[in-house]
């Protein structure tokens, strides 16, 4: 299964749900060749592709429709019919034609309250648009939200009961049916050269730092590099022998309390960035290392004072949109996507752009920490994230 768009969390559900890693797939953070290669890839082991869109099908520049279009992927949209009836046929036609070229498969409605609800949005679609059925409405498939999306799967207790209810309500569906085959040409994974080679990454990985991108595990192994990871949030600390460390974004600010106990944690950080040693902090891994998270109900937690200053949850998205960083190897691209707001005397070191030349987030750099609260996408310049790590 693919993703559309910068996305950590529906990957995990969507890997749980389907046994397999999930990739994400956007032509502007990951670019048409990355996405070619994987699509390839896919094909030559998989008999069925899904790529989940992100928000609308044509939200964003580049939007999940533009991917369709390029990779010739049929798209099944899946319309919340929850306050519709006969609309579900205007809004239907409207995906479908909005933008010329879409290989539009045919529409699935969600939500749906009864048969003759389902009934009324079939009735309703245009001459010549396909069916696909009607998933029912049923809060116990639903799956839980927070703050920036769907709760991790790994702190859904009874995810898996609820896959198998919507799994039961899409079986009752026509959405098996699936459109004719598409053929992904073969396209050659990129050549990365073992910048890394050897180097073990110690890489925090649990429920308070869990935003990390496969695709990123990917490439640092085709660096050469050993991946190991291990659980702030458990107790653990930096395994020993570790020549550079990782620590992703997530949630610290819900497990203040967990994270500022695990001292020996932050000591084993300072003493390996004391040695010299390259430390990566992206959005909730730099927040961390700064002295004091102040969560949403105000409460301040003292975390790792690496760098001085302190992150202030914030009651909104404080920001979200694409990055691009140009470090003298290359152009990494990335996302952030946060409700904090750091406060900090650091200058920046570099600052990354958005795509359309606006200014993006600051890039930190102390000693051997870079820290930022970009998500780099790895894949997008190898060499520039050996650079980081190396
Ligand atoms: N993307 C992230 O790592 C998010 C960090 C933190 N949970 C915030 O909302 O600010």
């Amino acid at each position: 299964m693919f993703k559309c768009g910068p996305d950590f969390l529906d990957p995990q559900i969507h890997a749980v749900a389907s046994g397999a890693p999930v990739h994400n797939v956007d032509l502007g953070m990951c670019g048409e060749a990355d996405i070619a290669w994987r699509l390839h890839r896919a094909a030559c082991e998989a008999d069925l592709i899904l790529v989940e869109g992100v928000m609308g099908l044509y939200d964003g520049a580049p939007s999940g429709a533009d991917i369709a279009r390029r990779f010739g992927i049929p798209v099944m949209a899946v319309i919340d019919a929850r306050a519709m009836a006969q609309t579900f046929g205007a809004v239907a036609h409207g995906l479908a034609h909005y933008q010329p070229g879409i290989p539009f498969a045919g529409v699935l409605a969600n939500r749906v309250g009864s048969t003759h609800h389902a009934d009324l949005l079939r009735e309703a679609l245009p001459d010549g648009m396909r069916w696909f059925g009607a998933v029912m409405r049923d809060a116990d498939a639903a799956l839980p939200e927070r703050h920036l999306g769907l709760m991790q799967a790994q702190e859904i207790d009874d995810l898996g009961a609820r896959l198998e209810r919507l799994a039961d309500h899409l079986e009752r569906t026509g959405a098996a049916g699936l459109p004719p085959a598409v053929d992904f040409p073969a396209a050659p994974a990129p050549a990365v050269p073992p910048l890394l080679a050897g180097k073990r990454i110690a890489i925090a990985r649990d429920a308070a730092y869990g935003f990390i991108y496969p695709a990123n595990i990917d490439t640092l192994r085709a660096l050469g590099a050993e991946p190991v990871f291990f659980s702030p949030l458990a107790g653990e600390g930096l395994p020993a022998a570790c020549d550079a460390a990782w620590l992703p974004g997530g949630y610290p600010e819900l497990h203040g309390g967990t994270l500022a106990a695990n001292t020996a944690f932050w000591a084993g950080l300072r003493a390996h960035v004391a040695a010299g040693r390259p430390l990566l902090a992206e959005c909730g891994g730099w927040m961390s290392l700064l002295e004091t998270i102040v969560d949403t109900a105000g409460t301040a937690h003292a975390f790792g004072g690496l760098l001085p200053g302190r992150a202030l949850m914030q009651q909104r998205l404080a920001a979200l949109g694409m990055q691009q960083v140009d470090f003298p190897q290359g152009r990494l691209t990335g996302h952030t996507f946060h409700y904090s707001k750091a406060d900090t005397p650091l200058e920046p070191w570099l600052r990354a752009q958005r795509p359309d030349g606006g200014e993006g987030e600051a890039i930190y750099r102390v000693g051997a920490i870079t820290a930022s609260y970009v998500h780099f996408w790895f894949p997008s310049c190898p060499a520039a994230v050996a650079a980081l790590l190396g």
